[in-house]
């Protein structure tokens, strides 16, 4: 459930008239998502979406989310469209807390994505790689590799309460991928949580993609490599080839992917892996019982990360060498 802060009907109406959106008809908070509080709101002109930005996003950083999902749709991405003020900004305050309203995506996320949903996302993931290149504002990657030891540090002493030898299996991991992280690869925006909650589908079409709240400039490949962890491995824990093949051709039939990128996915995967399963502990460890969010099991990355760890091509993740590289 993801409602940190309230909002009552007269705050909101209030808030509505900065806005040429109509007249409040009815809101209701939505449960699902972790990070800010959600409403759907529907108005005498639309359906919307209100975001109240909660203390984990940096002020500083909304100007990028929302100029991103603007440019990006602008381009013809199926995304949120944040609605202008009637002051020609899109960022207004609520219950204080930083506020904007998107548009309303139809669809719904699959709890059981195949192989051939894969494939579509592949194909978006680099169409936004595509349509954010020339995306002018940027925004460093607060949680890529040189920022996973301060997060560790504040888990580390108590790992082994959540798996006895975690603590140096971890701390072994971390070093591996500080010594061997890529230099060098392409970059550009990327989403950076393109989880199968964040992709809506009407039936087997892929209709718009959502939650840009962790995206920045990092390397492409690197969200290739979050793709493959969150999409492309069963309930049991077991990777499912085909659906690495099909997200990765579907990427690659947008935008190919470097000698030097393939190369570098196996390493990739593994901090990707790493990077998921370092938040979740840190959530698992500090969220207080009861609190009203979900919390996300750690332990299904740490079996993605040794996973990661024994393969050695990404040929084994699906990726067919000659003809996919440019
Ligand atoms: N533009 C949108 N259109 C339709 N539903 C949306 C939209 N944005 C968010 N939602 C709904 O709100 C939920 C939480 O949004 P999300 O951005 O993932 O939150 P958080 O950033 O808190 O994780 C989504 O799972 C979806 O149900
Ligand atoms: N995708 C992350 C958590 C972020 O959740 P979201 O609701 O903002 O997509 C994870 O699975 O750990």
């Amino acid at each position: 459930m993801a409602v940190y802060t309230d909002v009552n009907e007269e705050q909101l109406s209030a808030f509505l008239t900065e806005y040429d959106v109509g007249t409040l008809l009815s809101y209701k908070g939505i449960a699902e998502g972790v990070e800010n509080s959600n409403f759907l709101l529907r108005t005498t002109k639309a359906t919307l979406i209100l975001t109240l930005y909660e203390k984990r996003v940096n002020r500083d950083d909304l100007p990028f989310f929302i100029g991103l999902m603007d440019h990006l749709a602008a381009k013809g991405l199926n995304c949120p469209l944040p609605i202008q003020r009637r002051d020609g900004g899109h960022l207004g305050e609520l219950a204080g807390r930083p506020a904007a309203m998107v548009s309303f995506l139809d669809g719904s996320w699959l709890r059981k994505p195949r192989a051939e949903h894969c494939r579509e996302v592949g194909r978006a993931m680099a169409a936004m790689h595509v349509a954010g290149s020339d995306f002018p504002i940027r925004r460093a990657n607060a949680l890529t590799m040189p920022n996973w030891r301060p997060l560790w540090q504040s888990s580390r002493a108590r790992a082994d309460e959540v798996l006895p030898g975690l603590r140096d299996e971890i701390d072994r991991e971390l070093e591996i991928l500080e010594a061997g992280w890529p230099k060098d690869l392409p970059e550009g925006v990327i989403h950076a949580d393109l989880f199968p909650d964040n992709v809506f589908f009407i039936e087997d079409r892929l209709s718009g993609l959502i939650d840009f709240y962790f995206a920045c400039n990092d390397y492409l490949a690197y969200d290739v490599a979050i793709g493959l962890n969150a999409w492309c491995f069963e309930k049991d824990g077991s990777f499912n080839h085909t659906k690495g093949m099909a997200l990765i051709n579907g990427y690659t039939s947008v935008r190919k992917l470097e000698s030097a990128e393939a190369q570098a996915l196996p390493l990739l995967a593994r901090g990707a892996a790493l990077r998921f399963f370092l938040t979740r502990l840190h959530d698992w460890l500090t969220t207080p019982e009861g609190a009203m969010v979900v919390k996300k099991d750690p332990l299904e990355y740490l079996q993605k990360l040794r996973f990661h760890g024994q393969i050695v091509s990404s040929s084994e993740y699906g990726h067919r060498n000659e003809e996919n590289l440019s």
